[in-house]
């Protein structure tokens, strides 16, 4: 819970306003019965009726003062717990964005989006029913019991006995439901993750049948989250039988007692009235405990589920002493003795990894699936970090530059063409924010898209559905090309981001690329790519098997001639070794 009073620590005056307005009601509270004693004893029992109008009367004044006093509570209330959620839901998101890969493979997305919406309501919740009756109900109780005691000790001595074992009673529930609604947040976690994966997937349920596969899937989950919650609020539940049962034992025990008092002088009926008037308010203090309680069990889950976010170490925060993060780079990668292994995989995917590309020249990766190609890439842009080994950049180690300094010089371009709701030009301008609309059509002529832009009925306006709905895959892959160049990289990476192009417009492409004079590096399968570059890397489980020219790989490499021959027959390598 220490997380919500971080952030409390802003709206400490508000917050304050709101308490002591809730106190002015409360007082209102803690009065009434008092004067109600008072109008019994005083006006009834002797018939005054002018004494009954005037106490009468300052019932009514005070009872307006807290009409009041709520309105202005809530007021508050309501502004501190909305400005506190607002504050919690920016940390959150500014604490995601500079996750690392490797921080997100602890947290599934769909976490994430709980954790960020429902985890954030509960505080929030909590935090405006705390301002308003959280705090009221344990000072109710406590205020009616001193009141009771200034009345009648006797009487008060029984509400002494039962309200230490109902508040030791309502501690352990508490602990309870905390654990309890943590599994709830768990299971609801499984129920976004389920709901994202059909919504992203919904074409390929609808092309595969899998309508009621999935329909199943969401349903076990969604029945799992029903039968958590109902386990939860039926514990929860139990709580405010349990304190009306012993309340209103302890009224009958009163009644009893003032029976025998009032014969005898040792109290007056409205003092028996006004005690069982302040059990009532202890009663009525304690019955929406167990919902407040149940919110308060809700938000420690969610207080601890928020902080596991807070507290996730990024190991790849920048060195003390980076270079500035304004320095250029020319574009020289090396990768020297590299292993790496993902933080949930205990086997090294990459392995003794060494090989230089000089800065503007291109080097191609081919390898089997699984080979380690992708994530050879996610390493140079410091996605994650090596195991072991080093690379350079421009003979500095990565680590030494400032991450955003180095990610801004890098055009990459995923295996998955990722476009967003918006127009085209935005699309490509994504990868420069302040590019104007020449390097935008620019970078599209390279990456041989413009032609396809023309002919959209608003050409660089023309609005792309969610993820670029609206477009073939070779035509996302070339404006994912287009949004990389915009930011005239030094290094561009290209993860099989070809592989939809026929050969034509493919080869015309890489020449295209050469006037950005960039370090490229591009993954793919095709040897017509591969042998455009000027080097050609063989990746085999996470090791380089060889590494040189096409000629050369021709002449010296058995795996790249079958690879060849595959692609292109027996008699078509023939000719190749011949003419090498
Ligand atoms: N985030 C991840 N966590 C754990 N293991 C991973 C992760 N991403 C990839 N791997 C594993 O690392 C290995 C290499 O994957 P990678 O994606 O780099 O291969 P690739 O050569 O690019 O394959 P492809 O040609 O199919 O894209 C695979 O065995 C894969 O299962």
């Amino acid at each position: 819970m220490r997380i919500m009073f971080k952030f409390l620590k802003s709206y400490r005056a508000s917050a304050s306003v709101a308490l002591v307005f809730m106190l002015v009601e409360l007082f209102v509270e803690l009065w009434q019965p008092l004067i109600i004693a008072k109008i019994i004893d005083e006006g009834i029992m002797n018939s005054d009726i002018p004494f009954i109008f005037k106490w009468g009367a300052v019932m009514l004044g005070i009872s307006l003062f807290a009409f009041f006093g709520g309105i202005i509570n809530s007021f508050f209330a309501a502004h501190v717990s909305q400005s506190f959620a607002f504050d919690i839901r920016n940390s959150l998101y500014e604490k995601i964005q500079s996750f690392t890969y490797a921080n997100f493979t602890r947290f599934p997305t769909s976490s994430l989006i709980t954790r960020m919406t429902n985890d954030v309501t509960q505080l929030q919740n909590t935090v405006f029913m705390g301002l308003r009756i959280m705090m009221r109900a344990p000072l109710l109780i406590l205020g009616s019991t001193i009141m009771a005691f200034t009345v009648n000790a006797k009487l008060a001595l029984i509400l002494t006995a039962v309200i230490p074992f109902l508040t030791l009673f309502l501690a352990w529930i508490m602990k309870k439901g905390g654990s309890l609604f943590q599994s709830v947040q768990v299971k609801l976690d499984g129920v976004n993750s389920v709901m994202r994966e059909n919504l992203t997937g919904i074409r390929l349920i609808k092309a595969f049948l899998r309508r009621n596969y999935e329909g199943k899937r969401f349903s076990r989950a969604n029945l799992t989250l029903k039968d958590e919650t109902v386990y939860a609020l039926r514990v929860m539940e139990t709580v405010n039988p349990f304190l009306l049962f012993f309340m209103n034992i302890c009224v009958l025990v009163i009644l009893w007692l003032g029976s025998e008092l009032v014969p005898t002088n040792g109290a007056e009926i409205g003092e028996v009235v006004a005690i069982v008037n302040y059990a009532a308010r202890i009663t009525s203090a304690f019955s929406p405990l167990s919902f407040i309680i149940a919110a308060f069990s809700r938000a420690r889950a969610s207080a601890g589920r928020m902080a596991e976010v807070f507290e996730t170490a990024n190991e790849m925060e920048d060195a003390e002493g980076s270079i500035h993060s304004n320095r250029e780079i020319c574009g020289d990668v090396e990768f020297m003795g590299v292993y790496f292994e993902y933080p949930d995989t205990d086997r090294p995917i990459l392995q003794d990894l060494s090989f230089r590309v000089k800065a503007g020249e291109t080097i191609a990766i081919l390898g089997a699936t699984g080979s380690g190609k992708s994530t050879l890439f996610q390493l140079i842009p410091r996605l994650y970090g090596t195991t072991d080994g080093n690379i350079l950049i421009d003979g500095h180690d990565i680590r030494s530059y400032k991450q955003e300094s180095l990610r801004k010089q890098i055009g990459f371009v995923p295996q998955e063409a990722l476009l967003f709701t918006g127009t085209v030009k935005e699309n490509i301008a994504w990868g420069k924010q302040d590019a104007s609309l020449e390097e935008i059509i620019k970078a599209a002529k390279a990456a041989q898209i413009h032609q396809t832009i023309m002919k959209l009925p608003k050409q660089y306006e023309a609005v792309l559905g969610q993820k670029g709905v609206n477009l073939s895959g070779g035509q996302k892959q070339r404006l994912s090309i287009a949004r990389a160049l915009v930011r005239n990289p030094k290094i561009l990476m290209l993860d099989d981001s070809t592989s939809a192009l026929d050969l034509k417009t493919e080869a015309i492409l890489l020449k295209s690329l050469k006037e950005y004079k960039c370090t490229t590096l591009v993954i793919t399968q095709k040897i017509s790519t591969a042998a455009e570059a000027d080097s050609i890397l063989l990746l085999e489980d996470g090791r380089l098997l060889t590494e040189g020219s096409h000629d050369s790989l021709l002449k010296n490499s058995q795996l790249y001639r079958q690879i060849f021959e595959s692609q292109f027959g027996e008699e078509e390598l023939e000719h190749a070794q011949r003419s090498v």
